[in-house]
């Protein structure tokens, strides 16, 4: 039996102080983080950078700020090459999107490989419009629109799923990544000073638990001189739902290593991927 992942990684979270209103300040904190990550530990295989990581977090600010994807975007163009030069898989966080022909604008992950070639990119498909009254207020949609599919990227080492931030709330995106064979989830983030302690490390450990797979956040720094105030916290989970890194909430690289054996260990112990009832839940779609 194949693994669904080839081999031990180590992986890096970087938890960049960038999504300020100066765009070029942002790429190029950005490039000298990833560069960073690399150099303190020159295992590192993949790399996280932060959702919207390029410009303001702010509903206003999302298509002053879009690129449309493709080789001459200012940021393809810097996280491209940036991959290729440290020949890592990169997670480029998100930006946002401009789509040319319909001039809609998404929330958009670009994963770029070893070679510095796109290898697939997520569209934001949950958009994070909420209201607690006394806490936070929210409405991506007033400039955004959603994607409409999931994502999973064939990478040198296997398979992952991607989500960004409120992705991670929706069970279902995981779930059916990792029944495509996905090792981990990955969802850059940016939960907030409200949502980030009740929920950002019980959804992460929820999710790995659910699929018994690693989950990968990304969270930027927090910065109170901004209007969104970021949670931080970046975390790696294993299948078991540890907690195997944590950041704090200011700019920091953490690291963790990703190992088959845990992910087949634990799925030999508790099997649920092969004790899914779906004639008993039959709205879910299952495919095995
Ligand atoms: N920012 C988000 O997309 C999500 C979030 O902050 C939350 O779900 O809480």
């Amino acid at each position: 039996m194949s693994k669904i992942l080839s081999q031990k990684i180590k992986v890096a979270l970087v938890q960049l102080a960038g999504s300020t209103p100066d765009k070029a300040y942002n790429l190029q904190r950005a490039t000298s983080l990833v560069e960073k990550a690399v150099r303190d530990q020159p295992e590192t295989k993949l790399v996280v950078l932060p959702e919207c990581f390029n410009s303001p977090y702010a509903v206003d600010k999302f298509r002053q700020y879009s690129e449309v994807i493709g080789p001459e975007g200012e940021s393809y163009k810097a996280l491209s090459q940036l991959a290729q030069k440290l020949k890592i898989v990169l997670v480029g966080g998100s930006i946002p999107e401009l789509e040319p022909k319909t001039n809609n604008v998404y929330n958009t992950c670009m994963v770029f490989n070893e070679q510095g070639k796109l290898i697939g990119t997520h569209r934001k498909a949950h958009l994070f419009d909420i209201d607690i009254p006394n806490g936070i207020t929210f409405k991506e949609s007033d400039t955004l629109t959603a994607g409409d599919k999931s994502t999973v990227i064939q990478c040198e080492y296997g398979k992952f799923g991607v989500g960004i931030c409120y992705d991670m709330r929706f069970p279902e995106l995981a779930m059916q990544a990792v029944r495509q064979g996905a090792f981990a989830m990955v969802y850059p983030g940016a939960f907030n000073t409200v949502t980030g302690p009740l929920h950002w490390k019980l959804l992460a450990r929820a999710r790995a638990v659910d699929n018994q797979v690693y989950t990968l956040l990304c969270s930027p720094a927090r910065n109170t001189d901004s209007n969104y105030h970021a949670y931080g916290h970046s975390m790696v989970v294993n299948p078991r739902g540890d907690v195997l890194v944590e950041a704090g909430e200011g700019e920091e690289i953490v690291y963790a290593e990703l190992d088959p054996a845990e992910i087949e260990q634990f799925r030999a112990g508790v099997p649920i991927t092969k004790q899914r009832r779906f004639d008993i839940y039959p709205d879910v779609n299952g495919t095995k």
